[in-house]
């Protein structure tokens, strides 16, 4: 059915005014009234209706009004046939007047049929004028849009429509203001009549195809503009079908690509859909702004940081969906939260310096914990920036978790430390094993021909592979340290070094700190950390020779090493675990010591495990001969000489000697004696010593030490005080430099007494 009954239809004379101003508002309606008025007067309708039948032209007023009007005066009877029609119709449909004989409303309006015609035949009579739009067809097929009033009225008999057509598309007015909307906007509008298919698009809507041919706009066409034609296929079925409006944003093939905003909207009649209204805007700009929306929210949403907005209010204005995520709470319960929700330590004062410092500052970085809804909490790096933002100042925080960073930072510090304290520990123990092997000691030669010291070999042998306590006792020169070596390099800890120690020759406050170690500044002079014996002796063994000269006060640390394992190095206030070993030596009777209070008894049995008493040369003459024979070659070869051999008056004299200063002061002896003679065999020299060496006991009160303290003093005096180098009176007591001074210190020679 092609009339469209406007809702705003009366029937009265008040209706044609207000049909009219419904359905326009400025010149059409001033036309209108202009109509109503002429139909008052009766200019319009009485004069006019008596000669309609034979289509005379009116006369005077009233024709020349009607004629000239700028819209279509149209006329039917009751058969649709066109009885009158006024110059503007002829010339807008492209008729000639004499055709009129021929024109109905079904020339005009195709679609329209008989049925159609009649029924709107009575309604018009029914209910006097009829405001409706339509499309009426020109002469060369080319279809308009426009607004009719029609109205009924009878004369001497005969009843007519009279039809005032508007065409609408044509309305400068209307046009002008559409079309200044529509560029505004954007916005190009189009209309399809479904009926005949006929497609009407404004102006604006072929700029925004760039186009100029309105078929370019047709369904079948327009969806192939964009990119998803597809999608619009479906939006054009469903509005056209099922009378599903819809409002996209398309995206269009265009280079660059723009999107244009598509909407639809059936018109129905009754049940049916007869027109679809539409239109497209460009909205390349808003989506490309709002794709950059949504871009960056998907990166803040995406983003492991946590991103906050504040007001100074402390309300939480926007946040990423990783705050959500990572605090565990609820967007809902997020929605209602403000800063002291989420963090009960922050005071309102506080809150309040924060922001003014941001505002001043500008950007704001410090550490915080953050916590979580379950009460958990992390440690979190913040950057606090401050915002300028429609007049307020807000706080858009970006919190990382650097709890790992936190860990990794920690774990690199501690590997830091330890590598710095292995290090050390390397450099250290490099320096002593420097130290070592400077000091030229033969480990591997042992020279033994009696049975009583295979015996004490075989003891060696036996507890080297344990790891047991050892406690080597016998005379200076004995060969204590050698035994402590063979121990160790027969034990499974050879891998790691043997860490010597000699308490006789360390100042007694030095002691502790070199045993145990020391951290900076745990005393003056303690510029660095330093690491003790003990830790260097980890895994390996430690030899503490002359233990009998160890300060009582220390000895109880010392026996806490035996018993736990662990020791606190000075200054500081972590225990340090070691597993070592420990073999001590003493020329001193620790007994007697323990007796005197000297020594703990408890560190006694706790090192006299495993005791091996290392027997002086004198007891065990039948090593001389051998013994004296390794040092020849030993000390020939280091002195480039040709001695093979011992003469036999040799070997008995040294077998005379009682040697108190036992196989080093032999050692000695050879020693000087290669220096001294040349050929290939040594022969008695005055390298030997003058006397048999026996003890003169002839007052018979002396002890053993203090004959020894006076003969030290005798061959001090005879240095004239000298102690060390190849003159000094170790040298010539046969004794290491620092076993003599811990000798002097023990039987109280003083370094000062004047020798000379
Ligand atoms: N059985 C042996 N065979 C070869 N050389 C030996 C033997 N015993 C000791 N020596 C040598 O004698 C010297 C003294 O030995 P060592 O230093 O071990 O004695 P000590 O008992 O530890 O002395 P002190 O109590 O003065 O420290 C060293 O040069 C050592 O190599």
């Amino acid at each position: 059915m092609s009339f469209h009954r406007p809702n705003l239809c009366q029937n009265e004379n008040t209706s044609v005014f207000n049909v009219l101003h419904g359905l326009a508002q400025n010149r059409f309606v001033i036309f209108c009234r202009k109509f109503y008025y002429l139909r008052n007067i009766d200019i319009f309708l009485g004069r006019k209706i008596s000669k309609m039948n034979n289509l005379i032209p009116f006369e005077g007023v009233s024709q020349k009004l009607i004629e000239d009007f700028p819209y279509e005066v149209i006329w039917f009877d009751e058969t649709g046939q066109i009885v009158y029609a006024n110059e503007l119709f002829f010339k807008r449909l492209g008729y000639s007047k004499k055709d009129i004989s021929n024109l109905s409303i079904f020339e005009l309006n195709p679609t329209v049929t008989i049925e159609e015609w009649r029924e709107h035949w009575h309604s018009v009579e029914k209910q006097g004028t009829i405001n409706f739009k339509d499309t009426h067809k020109r002469k060369d097929g080319k279809l308009y849009e426009v607004e009719v009033y029609a109205q009924f009225f009878s004369n001497n008999g005969k009843s007519f429509i009279s039809a005032l057509v508007n065409e609408i598309t044509e309305s400068s007015f209307y046009r002008n203001l559409l079309g200044h909307t529509e560029r505004l906007t954007n916005v190009g509008g189009w209309k399809l009549n479904l009926q005949d298919g006929s497609l009407i698009v404004t102006e604006e809507a072929l700029k925004l195809f760039d186009t100029e041919d309105r078929d370019d706009l047709l369904p079948g066409n327009i969806v192939h503009r964009f990119k998803d034609s597809k999608q619009y296929q479906e939006l054009l079925k469903g509005v056209m079908r099922k009378a599903k409006a819809f409002d996209e944003i398309l995206e269009t093939n265009d280079q660059p690509t723009r999107y244009i905003r598509s909407a639809g909207q059936a018109i129905l009649k009754g049940d049916k859909i007869f027109k679809i209204i539409g239109a497209y805007q460009d909205v390349t700009d808003q989506q490309e702004r709002q794709n950059a929306l949504r871009l960056y929210k998907q990166i803040l949403d995406n983003a492991e940081d946590l991103v906050y907005v504040y007001n100074r209010e402390g309300e939480l204005l926007h946040y990423s969906n990783s705050v959500a995520r990572v605090l565990g709470f609820d967007k809902e319960e997020l929605d209602d939260f403000n800063i002291f929700h989420l963090d009960q330590n922050i005071t309102k004062e506080w809150w309040n310096e924060h922001m003014d410092e941001i505002a001043e500052k500008k950007v704001l970085r410090f550490e915080w914990m953050i916590s979580r809804k379950d009460g958990t909490k992390f440690q979190a790096d913040i950057t606090a920036n401050h915002i300028r933002f429609e007049g307020q100042d807000l706080n858009c925080a970006i919190i990382r978790d650097i709890t790992e960073r936190k860990k990794r930072e920690s774990e690199l510090f501690n590997a830091f430390e330890e590598i710095k304290s292995l290090k050390q520990l390397l450099e250290q123990e490099n320096e002593y094993l420097q130290t070592e092997i400077k000091r030229n000691i033969n480990f591997d030669n042992i020279i033994c021909k009696s049975d009583s010291y295979a015996k004490v070999l075989e003891e060696v042998e036996k507890v080297a592979k344990t790891d047991t306590t050892v406690l080597i006792t016998g005379e200076s020169g004995t060969g204590k340290e050698l035994l402590a070596n063979s121990i160790h390099e027969n034990s499974q800890r050879n891998k790691r070094p043997l860490i010597k120690v000699n308490m006789a020759t360390l100042p007694n406050e030095l002691i502790e700190s070199e045993l145990f170690g020391h951290k900076k500044g745990a005393f003056t002079g303690a510029t660095a950390d330093k690491v003790g014996k003990f830790t260097l002796a980890d895994e390996g063994t430690i030899f503490l020779d002359e233990i009998g000269e160890m300060p009582l006060e220390l000895q109880p640390k010392l026996l806490r090493v035996l018993q736990e394992g662990e020791f606190d190095a000075l200054g500081s206030n972590k225990t340090t675990q070691v597993d070592v070993r420990i073999i001590a030596a003493t020329n001193r009777n620790l007994e007697e010591m323990i007796k005197d209070g000297k020594f703990r008894e408890d560190l006694f049995y706790r090192l006299n495990v495993f005791p091996i008493y290392n027997i002086p040369l004198r007891d065990r003459k039948e090593d001389i001969p051998l013994l004296a024979q390794y040092f020849l070659e030993k000390y020939a070869s280091k002195a480039g000489k040709a001695f093979r051999k011992l003469s036999k008056k040799t070997i008995d004299k040294l077998m005379d000697y009682p040697f108190p200063g036992n196989i080093r002061e032999l050692e000695n002896l050879i020693e000087r004696a290669v220096i001294l003679e040349e050929g290939t065999t040594l022969f008695p020299g005055s390298w030997l010593p003058n006397s048999n060496g026996d003890v003169k006991t002839d007052d018979g009160l002396k002890t053993f030490e203090e004959i020894q303290k006076d003969h030290i003093i005798k061959v001090l005096k005879h240095t004239k005080g000298r102690v060390s180098g190849p003159n000094g009176a170790a040298t010539i007591l046969a004794m290491k430099d620092k076993t003599l001074f811990a000798k002097m210190k023990r039987l109280g020679i003083e370094r000062q007494v004047n020798f000379k």
